[in-house]
């Protein structure tokens, strides 16, 4: 990749639900592309890292002022990878706001498949809440995002998006 990616993009954002391999996916694109790199859970205020421990799902009044700072980091850092779960276009909209140029990846991955990966992972995230993630999570369009089947190799994923952006 060249030092700066090509339009019309400023920020790629890697997302799905709880351990669809968004963080790792995302940090291994930021590092292809040699771009700022962040994983939107690292900006969630102790309230909601504590509720989702706990075992509740966060609500939408819960996520808004996450995703207002995460909305102004995708232009501070531009460009950039950000690993954000982003369920619903709501949520997406408003991660535009202050104006970045999103291209969204959404990593569709099977039920089975991340209980096991969630299983096997120390995280804040207990596997009891994965359901409802999947119930929070609004799929956008092929017109709305590039989507990848979450379960191939990172190295594969990583490769699928570099090529999209260089279309
Ligand atoms: N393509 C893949 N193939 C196999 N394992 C993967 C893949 N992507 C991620 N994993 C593994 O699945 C687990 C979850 O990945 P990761 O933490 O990246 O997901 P996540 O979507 O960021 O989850 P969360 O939002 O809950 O933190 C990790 O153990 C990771 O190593
Ligand atoms: O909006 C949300 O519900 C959250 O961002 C979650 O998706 C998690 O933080 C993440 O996936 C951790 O497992």
């Amino acid at each position: 990749m060249p030092d700066s990616p090509p339009a019309p993009y400023s920020a790629w954002i890697v997302m799905g639900v709880s351990g669809s391999g968004k963080s790792t996916v995302a940090e291994a694109l930021a590092n292809a592309m040699q771009v700022a790199y962040a994983d939107a859970d690292d900006f969630h205020p102790p309230e909601n890292v504590a509720k989702m421990r706990s075992g509740v799902p966060l609500e939408d009044v819960d996520r808004w002022p996450w995703l207002d700072t995460l909305s102004r980091w995708l232009v501070e850092e531009s460009p950039c990878v950000l690993a954000c779960s982003a369920h619903k276009q709501s949520h997406r909209t408003r991660l535009a706001q202050h104006g970045a140029a999103i291209r969204f990846v959404y990593l569709h991955t099977d039920i089975q498949t991340l209980r096991q990966r969630m299983e096997s992972r120390e995280h804040f995230m207990p596997v009891s809440l994965l359901q409802t993630q999947f119930d929070a999570m609004e799929p956008p369009s092929e017109d709305d995002a590039l989507i990848l089947d979450g379960t191939l190799p990172v190295d594969q994923l990583v490769a699928a998006i570099v090529s999209d952006a260089r279309r």
